[in-house]
């Protein structure tokens, strides 16, 4: 009885979208003006105590169990309770538990492996089910409308390597790597001598036989081991979607080490996810299933490193509605193969996986968080950059 009174209060805030709920008794509830598009159907009694404490680890992991199913869209039922965060978690309503995990996680040289290959090292098998050809995870940018998720990923990688406005025969790195597109597309169409670093064994195998077939050996070159052991310098250093792994405690240090790995005067184009409302930080599930050593930095704590780096800030652009829209496509890729995934990983991961990019997705949409391209230059003197922003969208 006492878990229905206070499931009853917080779902009459929780949501402004129409929704019906079926509790474990059975009984239906309709909450919200108008017809539901969304059914929640909670087919076991929730842990009050956890949930007041962490409702979207407990809420995440009895819909990975199947404790809740929900028939609708996933993103619409969290965007919407993202738009209502504000007054539900109230101390009136008793669900004061924190949006943000409080873990604190270590990220020695080890365990940032461990982490990231817990993570990327799930299989190539897995990622390719559901990303483009180009095995991109990350933001997409679609410079029209219209394009494919895998035309927005390549307008993405051109997106970022005009904005360093390269000259060929110089040397660039990719921090954080990925599958490799970047740093072949560098070679290839820009002329640059590429390097890409990365702690996946399975994208490290990935990128090698690529630029095998390619013959570009002698232009890309890949290395398997952890960003703060680089030894060298570059012109150009790109990285995208990694600072998000460094945690709290090294974002200094990851903006320090961009200065230190780039020659004078060179220009480094860092992509990756910031934190507005609730989002800087990390989600409690998303830091225990998804990414261990996660975090989500403020945007305008990432600029203060990149002025205490001694770097200067060129340029910054928000692209938030284009990672709504990357995670979109995943989602619905990823819908394609689900029951083959729960055939081969089990239910619980496919429904974890399903439940991760639909979070996310609505993350984004309710403006939670952002993703930000940040144009830095070594040194404010020696700028070869033209003067207005033409040149980083010529080709749109
Ligand atoms: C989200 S993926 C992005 C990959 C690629 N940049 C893309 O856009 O598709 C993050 C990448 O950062 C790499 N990474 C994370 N922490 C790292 C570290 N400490 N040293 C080297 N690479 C790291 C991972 O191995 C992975 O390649």
């Amino acid at each position: 009885m006492l878990q229905k009174k206070v499931l009853n209060k917080l779902l009459a805030s929780a949501f402004d979208v129409p929704v019906m709920v079926t509790y474990w008794d059975g009984k239906t509830e309709n909450y919200g003006e108008g017809l539901p598009q969304i059914h929640i159907t909670f087919n076991k009694k929730l842990d009050l105590k956890r949930m007041a404490k962490v409702p979207t680890l407990e809420l995440a992991e009895a819909y990975m169990k199947r404790d809740i199913e929900i028939d609708g869209s996933i993103q619409e039922l969290v965007t919407a309770a993202y738009r209502q965060a504000d007054s539900f978690l109230t101390d009136q309503s008793g669900f004061t538990g924190s949006l943000i995990s409080k873990f604190t996680s270590s990220h020695d040289k080890e365990t940032s492996k461990e982490d990231i290959q817990s993570h990327y090292d799930i299989g190539n098998d897995f990622y390719k089910k559901w990303l483009d050809s180009t095995m991109t995870y990350s933001c997409a940018y679609w410079a029209h409308d219209d394009m494919t998720l895998e035309e927005a990923q390549i307008a993405k990688v051109h997106h970022i390597l005009d904005k360093l406005h390269a000259e060929p025969g110089k040397t660039l790195l990719d921090i954080g790597s990925g599958w490799g597109t970047l740093i072949i597309t560098a070679a290839q169409e820009y002329g640059l001598d590429s390097y890409g670093v990365t702690l996946s064994q399975e994208q490290y195998d990935y990128t090698m036989t690529c630029v095998k077939e390619l013959g570009l050996e002698d232009k890309v070159h890949v290395l398997l081991q952890d960003y703060r052991d680089i030894d060298q310098q570059f012109d150009y250093i790109t990285s995208v979607g990694m600072f998000e792994h460094v945690g709290k405690d090294n974002l200094a240090e990851y903006f320090k080490d961009v200065e230190k790995y780039l020659v004078p005067n060179g220009r480094a184009l860092i992509h990756g996810i910031t934190g507005q409302h609730y989002g800087a930080g990390v989600d409690p599930f998303i830091e225990k299933y998804i990414f261990p050593g996660g975090y989500i930095p403020n945007v305008v704590e990432n600029v203060t490193h990149v002025l205490d780096a001694g770097l200067q800030l060129d340029d910054l652009e928000p692209l938030r509605r284009h990672y709504q829209k990357t995670l979109e496509h995943w989602a619905d890729n990823y819908h394609k193969v689900f029951d083959e995934t729960v055939s081969e990983y089990g239910e619980e991961f496919a429904r974890m996986w399903d439940l991760y990019l639909q979070a996310c997705a609505a993350s984004f949409e309710a403006g939670n968080i952002d993703v930000m391209q940040f144009l830095l230059t070594k040194g404010a003197s020696g700028h070869d950059l033209p003067m207005n922003r033409a040149f980083m969208t010529a080709r749109d």
